[in-house]
């Protein structure tokens, strides 16, 4: 049995549910059947997954995310903007520049403050894109990138760019994002051999040089409205492939999200709102 108080957010329609680790004590919980008690959306309170927000060494706080099935994964964009918001309105740390942990790294957070006085919207420094095979990590080319890189799945031949934003990303360009590639597709993409580790998999209609529209299927968690980490990586497959210019607008099903791939320090900054929902008390 784990009692504890937790927080309803979402980002661009992204919802995790939150548990403020300063003030929990989850020592005596199981966080991967928490997690996947917790995120399902008819037995438990619903989410993409459950975010612990806890004590740091070297931040203002860390981020521990944990999808629907229970698995870790090191990084979530949505997740960390709404991490800073509750640092922020909560006042765990009451400054409009952040540093948040997370999967070993510290990101920088520049935080927007509403006419309420609490965050309204975030950037990210979301750092440098991993871009070498091995690393990201795929098996489809011994070393090098892959770029608009053809592969077949279940009969399907797909031009793939993988990037890892410190989760693995596969994005495909493609005329329009179906059911049947996100919902078929995906959770076939999500678990092939070529990707060890899993993968998130994003679908990605071109509108212009400056504006994408993308539908997200998440290693995990299946479709989410929306993914920060996966947003990320398609401003830099975009770049790669030529498709896009370094600054764009991305609209996911839960809302837009701005993406900037910087020439001069190969950082990602993203920027979008984050919203709180709901508090309550878990007692299962
Ligand atoms: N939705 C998150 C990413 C979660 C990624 C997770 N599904 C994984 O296993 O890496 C985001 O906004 O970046």
């Amino acid at each position: 049995m784990c009692l504890m108080r937790f927080t309803k957010m979402h980002g661009a329609g992204n919802d995790y549910v939150y548990v403020d680790c300063f003030a929990e004590n989850l020592d005596h919980c199981d966080i991967t059947e928490l997690a996947k008690s917790i995120s399902h959306r008819h037995f438990g309170v619903g989410g993409d997954g459950l975010i612990l927000i806890r004590p740091s060494d070297v931040a203002d706080a860390r981020m521990q995310m944990l999808n629907a099935d229970g698995s870790e994964s090191e990084m979530c964009g949505n997740g960390i903007r709404c991490v800073a918001k509750y640092v922020y309105d909560h006042g765990i740390a009451q400054k409009e520049q952040l540093k948040i942990e997370s999967g070993g790294c510290v990101l920088d957070l520049s935080l927007a403050i509403g006419s309420d006085g609490k965050v309204e919207a975030v950037t990210v420094d979301m750092g440098e894109p991993i871009l070498e095979a091995p690393k990201v990590p795929t098996s489809i080319i011994e070393s090098g990138k892959v770029v608009d890189y053809e592969i077949e799945i279940d009969g399907h031949k797909l031009a793939v760019t993988c990037v890892s934003m410190g989760n693995p990303h596969c994005v495909i360009f493609v005329p329009e994002a179906t059911d049947e590639l996100v919902l078929g597709l995906g959770p076939k993409i999500e678990t092939d051999p070529r990707f060890p580790n899993r993968t998130n998999i994003e679908f990605v209609e071109i509108i212009s040089k400056d504006e994408v529209r993308q539908r997200t299927w998440e290693r995990g968690s299946g479709e989410t409205w929306a993914c920060g980490t996966g947003a990320s990586a398609v401003c830099v497959a975009g770049v790669l492939t030529g498709k896009t210019n370094r600054k764009i607008l991305n609209h996911l099903l839960g809302g837009d999200l701005t993406l900037q791939w910087s020439e001069t320090n190969g950082h990602v900054m993203m920027t979008g709102g984050a919203v709180e929902v709901f508090s309550g008390e878990w007692n299962a």
